[in-house]
């Protein structure tokens, strides 16, 4: 089977959609809403299509297609440059330290603070592979698709990199976290707060949001339970992004408290690992790698295998490249 990473067409939305209702919520970065999915196509066209070196608040919406059945099995996305139209909101966990000499004591008490401190990273998001497809390396082909992409648009992205991952959800679909905090100042549960974030985007954040520290000691035990922890289904993606040089900073989502993790874009070990070389032939054999070509809408990557200035035919034939084409390898 052969699987290519491309820019995504207005005729992936069915399939998009179908991706979208399969997520089972959360997910704000993949509403199943026709309109949104829509209007990210539309501004992911935009940010294609603008060939220019200068870093925007836009958004690259890859698909991965299975190349043999022609049908979309995976989507990633991109966006350059978050908090630069709209504030982009985290919970910091800080700490204040007391002491009292006469008790003898000293206290140290954590807080969320509400800050802006990731305004102007690059965000990776977004990320959802078919039930179907869950083997064979394609999950980890389209979280490293998208380092390849910053790394031959360097100019395009910010000096940090965040990735936020789902926090904690209970069987009922709740937020501890989002009940014991943001919840009892929005007046809807966490499923319509995340859905219209996801839809309308976050103005209703500044609006609403309580913009006064908050104790972590005085919030419910469920609540100060779930704080930093991704949700089960998305520990796997933790321990890639902690592979690939991400690190938990103590911010954590405002809404559910799930870990966003950073890293320093340069550092993110797909983009220093990544080396450009020019197709001398096209043969069976070589290391097991990623490859990529093309610029914005005809960038491309698939797993195939790289020798000496050589890739096996399939990769050759999934990526349309022929010997004199410039391509990129990272080892997988
Ligand atoms: N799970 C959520 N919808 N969280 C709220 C959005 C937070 C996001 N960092 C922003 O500022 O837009």
């Amino acid at each position: 089977m052969s699987y290519v990473i491309r820019a995504a067409r207005d005729s992936d939305l069915q399939p998009l959609y179908e991706m979208a209702k399969l997520t089972g919520g959360g997910f704000t970065n993949l509403p199943p809403e026709k309109p949104a999915l829509r209007a990210k196509l539309e501004r992911s066209h935009a940010a294609f299509d603008r060939d220019a070196d200068t870093i925007e608040d836009e958004l690259f919406v890859l698909v991965l297609e299975n190349l043999d059945t022609g049908e979309v099995r995976g989507t990633c996305q991109i966006f350059p440059h978050v908090g630069q139209r709209w504030p982009f909101y985290s919970y910091r966990i800080g700490t204040i330290t007391k002491r009292s000499e006469e008790l003898g004591r000293t206290f140290s008490a954590e807080i969320l603070n509400l800050v802006n401190d990731l305004g102007g990273a690059s965000e990776v998001g977004g990320l959802f592979l078919h039930p179907g497809e869950r083997a064979g390396g394609l999950g980890l082909l389209l979280a490293r698709a998208r380092y390849l992409f910053i790394r031959n648009h360097r100019s395009r992205f910010g000096d940090r990199v965040l990735a936020e991952l789902r926090g904690i959800i209970d069987e009922a679909g709740g937020s501890p976290f989002w009940d014991g905090v943001a919840g009892r100042f929005f007046g809807m549960n966490f499923q319509e707060a995340d859905q219209f974030n996801a839809v309308h985007g976050n103005q209703f954040i500044a609006d609403l949001m309580p913009k006064h520290p908050v104790y972590i000691a005085m919030l419910s035990e469920s609540a100060r339970s779930v704080i930093g922890l991704p949700h089960p289904s998305g520990r796997a993606a933790m321990r890639m992004l902690e592979n690939e040089g991400f690190a938990y900073e103590k911010y954590v989502d405002i809404f559910d408290g799930g870990p966003t993790m950073t890293a320093r874009t340069d550092q993110v070990k797909t983009v220093r690992e990544a080396r450009d070389f020019e197709l001398t032939g096209v043969a069976e054999g070589g290391v097991p790698s990623l490859i990529a070509t093309g610029r914005l809408r005809d960038f491309r990557v698939t797993l195939g295998e790289v020798g000496d200035g050589t890739i096996d035919p399939a990769s050759a034939a999934a990526l349309g490249v022929g010997v004199g084409d410039v391509l990129t390898e990272v080892e997988r």
